[in-house]
C-alpha cells in the first residue's frame, strides 16, 4: 500500500493542490448513521485513513492512540455487550433495543482507543488528549478525501467497563466509535461563526 511520505525538502505538489486541499477540508461535516449507505471502507482504505492520523502533532512520539476496526461479522458480539451493558445499567426493553441495535449502525465502524501516560515528563495528560483529538481529524478528513462521510459519536457504551475491556488495554480509554459510509446526501453546511472570537491577533497591554 502507498504510504504518504515526502521526502525532506522536497514539494511534489502543485500549488493548486493546496487549494483544492483546503477546499475540501472546509466541506467536511459530521454525517449521522442513518445518512450512511454502504460500502463501508475496506481495510486498506481504513488503513490509509489510520496512517494520516499519524500526521498528528505527538509531543514526545508517543502515538497515544490506535484504531480498532470492527467488522461485519464482530457486529453482533458488539451488539450483545452493548444490550448487556443497557441492561446492567437498568434500562427499559426499549432502550436494551436500541442499544443492542446501535451496534449494526453505520456501514463501517471503527473504535478509536487512547493510551494516555500519566507521568511523562514535559507532555502533560492534557497534550496527549491534543493528540489523540489531532489524530480522530485527520482521520476523519481522510476519510472525507477518500468519499466517505462519517461521524464521531461516544454515548453511554464508552464508559461501559466490558465494552472498554474489549476493546481496551490497561491504561487506555475508549475514546470514541467513528461511524462511516457513503453519504446518502449532501451534508448540510453550518453557518461559519463571526471571525471575530475564533480569530484575533493579540495587543498586549500596555505598563
Ligand atoms: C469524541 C467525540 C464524541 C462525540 N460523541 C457524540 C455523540 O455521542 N453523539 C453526537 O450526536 N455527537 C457526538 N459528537 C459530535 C459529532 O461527532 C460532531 O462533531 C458534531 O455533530 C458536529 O458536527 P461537525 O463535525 O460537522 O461539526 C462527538 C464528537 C467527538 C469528538
Amino acid at each position: 500500500m502507498t504510504v504518504e511520505t515526502v521526502p525532506p525538502g522536497s514539494n511534489p505538489l502543485p500549488a493548486s493542490a493546496g487549494q483544492d486541499l483546503l477546499h475540501l477540508l472546509g466541506q467536511r461535516y459530521s454525517t449521522s448513521p442513518k445518512y450512511l449507505a454502504a460500502p463501508g471502507p475496506t481495510i486498506e482504505e481504513w488503513t490509509r485513513a489510520a496512517r494520516l492520523a499519524e500526521r498528528a502533532p505527538d509531543h514526545g512520539a508517543l502515538r497515544p492512540f490506535r484504531f480498532v476496526i470492527v467488522g461485519d461479522d464482530q457486529r453482533p458480539a458488539l451488539s450483545e455487550l452493548f444490550a448487556q451493558g443497557a441492561l446492567e445499567r437498568g434500562q427499559p426493553p426499549d432502550d436494551v433495543d436500541r442499544a443492542r441495535a446501535r451496534a449494526f449502525n453505520g456501514p463501517g465502524l471503527a473504535a478509536l482507543v487512547g493510551r494516555i501516560c500519566p507521568d511523562v515528563p514535559d507532555v502533560p495528560v492534557h497534550e496527549q488528549w491534543m493528540c489523540v483529538g489531532a489524530g480522530l481529524m485527520n482521520f476523519l478528513n481522510a476519510l472525507h478525501g477518500m468519499g466517505f462521510a462519517a461521524k464521531s459519536l461516544s454515548g453511554l457504551s464508552v464508559s461501559d467497563e466490558a465494552i472498554k475491556a474489549a476493546f481496551c488495554g490497561a491504561d487506555e480509554s475508549l475514546a470514541c466509535w467513528i461511524v462511516a459510509g457513503r453519504p446518502r446526501q449532501p451534508a448540510h453546511p453550518r453557518q461559519p461563526e463571526p471571525v471575530a472570537p475564533l480569530l484575533e491577533t493579540w495587543r498586549p497591554t500596555q505598563a
